[in-house]
């Protein structure tokens, strides 16, 4: 162990933010958010999540009210079994003989029953995928403090190394399913709505997680530049412009495509800066400016949870059909093969040490680092908690 990158050993302890030495690694750590599943599960899986954070009560209550409309079942646990599953398979297909372990930051299986078994399996070097695609707080460095609290619960700190594949934003196996479903999203469109004129009656809202403003600023190393909403907003919004410019590839289209990047799932206090717009404020916008349909796409999530499947098929849906607009969503990438082949190949190349240039990266912000700058998504407001697969501070 080092006090460089915490728990980390040989080719991490470098310091440099990609790691091209191959590591021998036992297993892969699927690391996922965890969601209640059942009524009684809910309010004990709110109060994992929300310790500390100052989130005010009525939300609490809303947001419960989201999970007993469905039974008090969060479908993003099944999905991260079926993900589990597709990895698996793919793995085998490949003739790679590495496990994967499935562990949650907030509930059961937790991470520290993963690393339980890790360590009964006898495994000690493991490769973190967490099923977050930016970099923030929430998307990135709560995980890799989160893999430190687990070390820590469990005293397996030292015994067990755990790494973390990069932030896979720009990576083809995450952006690809959003590239196939804004077309197929279009081609609905126009099929629909006879004669609906693509460039000016058309809006593509990309779609993500709100995050605190402070949270956001301190989202990628500080050293570089990423204009408002830091490297968060600037991941999202380089990833869209990648998805328009291959749907207008793909379709053959001359006319630009009409695009914003709009946030939701806001849940601070009023008095907190998050970032904005908020979807349904941006939905209530379009008729003004003659737009007569939208395609929503949930960029920021990597499957149909809770968040897209209350905020974005109920609210939000409800906004676009009270504007007016008939509205497509966009499937998240889930399942989709090129998504399971995309986060089996982020493994591989961690594991064989794959060249930088070797790396593939759709956006010019990436490859992301492997191993987080200084300070990277730092979260001000809760103060510093040692992290994993990160240089320290
Ligand atoms: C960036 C981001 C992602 C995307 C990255 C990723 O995918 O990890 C994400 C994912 C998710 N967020 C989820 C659920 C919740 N998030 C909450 C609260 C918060 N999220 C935040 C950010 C994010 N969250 C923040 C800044 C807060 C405020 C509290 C704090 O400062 O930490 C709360 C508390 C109640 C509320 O206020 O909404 C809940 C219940 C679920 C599970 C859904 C299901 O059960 O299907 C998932 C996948
Ligand atoms: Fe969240």
């Amino acid at each position: 162990m080092t006090d460089l990158v915490l728990g980390a050993t040989d080719a991490a302890a470098s310091g440099e933010p990609h790691i091209t030495e191959p590591v021998a690694y036992d297993a892969i750590l699927l690391a996922g958010f965890g969601g209640p599943e059942g009524q009684d599960d809910v309010i004990p899986f709110l109060r994992n999540v929300t310790r500390g954070r100052g989130i005010p009560e009525e939300r609490l209550e809303e947001v419960a009210h989201h999970y007993r409309h469905f039974g008090g079942v969060s479908p993003i646990n099944d999905q991260n079994r079926q993900l589990k599953a597709a990895l698996e398979a793919e793995l085998a297909a490949r003739g790679i003989d590495l496990p994967v372990l499935w562990g949650n930051r907030n509930w059961d299986p937790y991470l520290r029953d993963a690393l339980v078994e890790a360590n009964d399996r006898g495994f000690t070097k493991l490769i973190a995928i967490a099923t977050s695609a930016y970099s923030s707080y929430s998307s990135c460095r709560q995980y890799r403090e989160d893999f430190a609290i687990a070390l820590d619960e469990t005293s397996l700190f030292g015994h067990i190394q755990i790494d973390k594949v990069r932030q896979f934003f720009d990576h083809p196996g995450f952006v690809t399913p959003f590239i196939d479903g804004v077309r197929d999203g279009l081609e609905q469109i126009q099929r629909d709505n006879p004669g609906i004129d693509v460039a000016t009656e058309v809006e593509i809202l990309f779609s993500t997680h709100s995050i605190p403003s402070t949270d956001a600023a301190k989202s990628g190393p500080a050293e570089r530049g990423f204009g408002e909403g830091g490297a968060y907003a600037a991941q999202h919004r380089a990833v869209a412009e990648v998805v328009i410019e291959s749907v207008k590839r793909e379709l053959s289209l001359e006319a630009e495509l009409a695009w914003q990047l709009v946030y939701q799932s806001r849940s601070g206090p009023p008095s907190m800066p998050w970032l904005e717009p908020d979807i349904n404020d941006a939905i209530a916008e379009l008729p003004a400016r003659g737009i007569r349909a939208v395609i929503i796409v949930p960029l920021g999530f990597v499957s149909d949870h809770m968040e897209v499947l209350w905020d974005l098929d109920n609210e939000a849906t409800e906004s676009a059909q009270e504007n007016g607009l008939y509205s497509v969503r966009v499937p998240t990438p889930g399942t989709h093969s090129a998504y399971v082949t995309g986060l089996v190949d982020l493994v591989l190349e961690r594991r064989d040490g794959v060249a930088v240039a070797d790396r593939p990266a759709m956006t010019d912000l990436g490859p992301w680092y492997d191993v987080c700058r200084p300070g990277c998504c730092e979260n001000v407001r809760l103060g510093f908690k040692p992290a994993l697969a990160g240089l320290q501070p």
